[in-house]
């Protein structure tokens, strides 16, 4: 069997089936479907609204569906806790950053690594001594670039080295599934550069989910795009064939990249 031919035989990384949300009488997510093979790096992207953060919410297991199927490595996954979910490989970070401020980063970096290993509270004084947690702790921070900031504590971090924390602890638990929501939001376009570069880095043979307004860390991190339009994913391919499906430029891309344009030339001129 060709390397090829493996990999379109293993199971899908994630697969949405026929995927419905209602929230009282209104249907949020109505029949999405979606198979990402592993270590494909997918961005969905959509309008305001479209059920992004609700589609996340219900693949990391913070809400139940209404019906229909997700799967992860080909495991069904729906109905289950997000715990149980993370267990299975599946890691989340969020839009709000969620470190401990009076931690250092190799503190927050070991108890990502603690966590996922199951550890309790009672177990911390004697956290010196957990040499593998101690380990995979200095390898993180090194994989993201945080390794000369070790002892500082993460609420004077910049907000770009939070967020990288923040992935750190996120891939803390050594998942093969990382969704992130909109990782880039709220930094400069240096720092976006940079991070997407380390993004890249740290999920080298993992499969990326990621939701982004942004359509330049779009169109730099992903293998593929999904478009998610009314809670249903119009479109699923390559960034070049997405950006010219007539579907998806009149139902989303026509008017973001057109506004996207208009406020780089404003800036420009500026
Ligand atoms: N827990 C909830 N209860 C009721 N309605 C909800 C809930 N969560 C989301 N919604 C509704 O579902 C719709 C989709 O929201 P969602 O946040 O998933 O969209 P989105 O595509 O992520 O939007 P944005 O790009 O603005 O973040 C919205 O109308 C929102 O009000």
């Amino acid at each position: 069997m060709s390397a090829v031919q493996a990999l379109n035989a293993a199971p899908y990384a994630v697969e949405l089936k026929d995927l419905r949300k209602s929230f009282g009488k209104t249907e949020i997510i109505r029949g999405a479907n979606l198979a990402v093979r592993p270590g494909e790096r997918v961005a969905i992207i959509g309008p305001n609204g479209a059920g992004k953060s609700t589609l996340f919410n219900l693949i990391s297991g913070r809400f139940g569906p209404t019906s229909g199927e997700i799967a992860l490595n080909g495991k069904r996954i729906d109905g289950k806790k997000p715990f149980e979910i993370n267990r299975l490989g599946l890691a989340r970070s969020f839009q709000i950053t969620n470190i401990f401020g009076r931690l250092s980063v190799f503190e927050n970096l070991r108890c990502g690594v603690l966590w996922s290993l199951g550890y309790k509270y009672s177990f911390w004084n004697r956290l010196s001594r957990l040499r593998d947690a101690n380990e995979r702790a200095e390898q993180l921070m090194e994989m993201i670039k945080l390794d000369k900031k070790r002892d500082t504590l993460a609420m004077n971090l910049t907000y770009a080295e939070q967020r990288a924390l923040e992935i750190g602890i996120t891939i803390a638990g050594g998942a093969d599934v990382v969704l992130l929501d909109e990782p880039t939001a709220g930094m400069s376009k240096s720092e976006t550069k940079r991070f997407i570069e380390l993004i890249r880095e740290v999920t080298v043979g993992k499969t990326l989910l990621t939701v982004e307004h942004d359509m330049g860390v779009v169109f730099g991190l992903a293998d593929k795009i999904a478009v998610l339009v009314y809670g249903e994913v119009i479109a699923f391919d390559t960034p070049d064939k997405v950006r010219a499906n007539p579907a998806v430029q009149e139902a989303y891309l026509g008017s973001v990249l057109a506004e996207q344009q208009a406020a780089t030339a404003t800036q420009a001129k500026g």
